[in-house]
């Protein structure tokens, strides 16, 4: 299983989190991942962790200004990055055009999505992986594996119909070590998860015993 953290703009320090993450990687054996904010990419990478963007901007070099520019990203450090967060949507032709850039830049992709028919329409545009979050699960107590499972096991059957060689993660208000088997048990190759480990008191516990199972 594939563990994403993803700090979006929580006041958590990310090199705190990611010394963290590593250490808890490193000990348990499980793959895992820090997306911190695009001005503490480089910072984090610097701890040895995995590290993501939590978008990349469908342009080449150019006159892009504001844009985080997959190249740029990929210099950091960075070896994947999130596209369509659903915080950071992105018109179905972005999408594609953010896809294209990642991989220009040698980044692995994981394009989010709402719900199972998103998730198939994300596929078909050649993806590592999708990540499916309920919006409204999303930040909440209760994860996406016990609050929805058949949005899972959907989401993965959609995916395997257009595209086996795409991987799915699932998201939204994951925390535990249960959410994770649970996850997995629903057909599910990683998580995407950030309250649950960015707002907590105690981000070395919180990680490792969301990854106990696995360990
Ligand atoms: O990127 C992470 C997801 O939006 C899930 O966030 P959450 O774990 O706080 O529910």
């Amino acid at each position: 299983m594939f563990v994403l953290v993803n700090l979006k703009a929580y006041a958590a320090d990310p090199v705190e989190i990611a010394t963290v993450a590593h250490d808890v990687a490193d000990e348990s054996g499980v793959r895992i991942a820090v997306a911190p904010q695009t001005a503490h990419l480089e910072r984090v990478a610097e701890t040895g962790v995995e590290t993501w963007a939590q978008h990349v901007s469908p342009v080449e070099h150019g006159s892009h200004t504001g844009s985080a520019l997959a190249e740029a990203v990929a210099d950091a450090g960075v070896v994947g990055t999130l596209i369509n967060h659903s915080e950071k949507r992105l018109k179905l032709a972005d999408v594609d055009g953010a896809v294209n850039a990642a991989e220009r830049a040698g980044l692995e992709t994981v394009v989010c999505a709402n719900n199972p028919d998103q998730v198939g329409a994300a596929a078909a545009l050649g993806p590592d992986a999708v990540a499916v979050e309920p919006p409204e699960l999303i930040g909440g107590d209760v994860s996406v594996s016990q609050a929805d499972p058949d949005i899972v096991e959907d989401a993965v059957a959609a995916a395997e119909a257009v595209d086996d060689s795409v991987d799915v993660l699932c998201g939204a208000g994951v925390s535990t070590g249960e959410d994770l088997d649970a996850a997995g048990d629903l057909g599910a190759e990683g998580v995407l998860l950030a309250s649950g480990v960015a707002k907590a008191d105690d981000p070395r516990a919180a990680l490792t015993s969301l990854v106990e199972p696995l360990s």
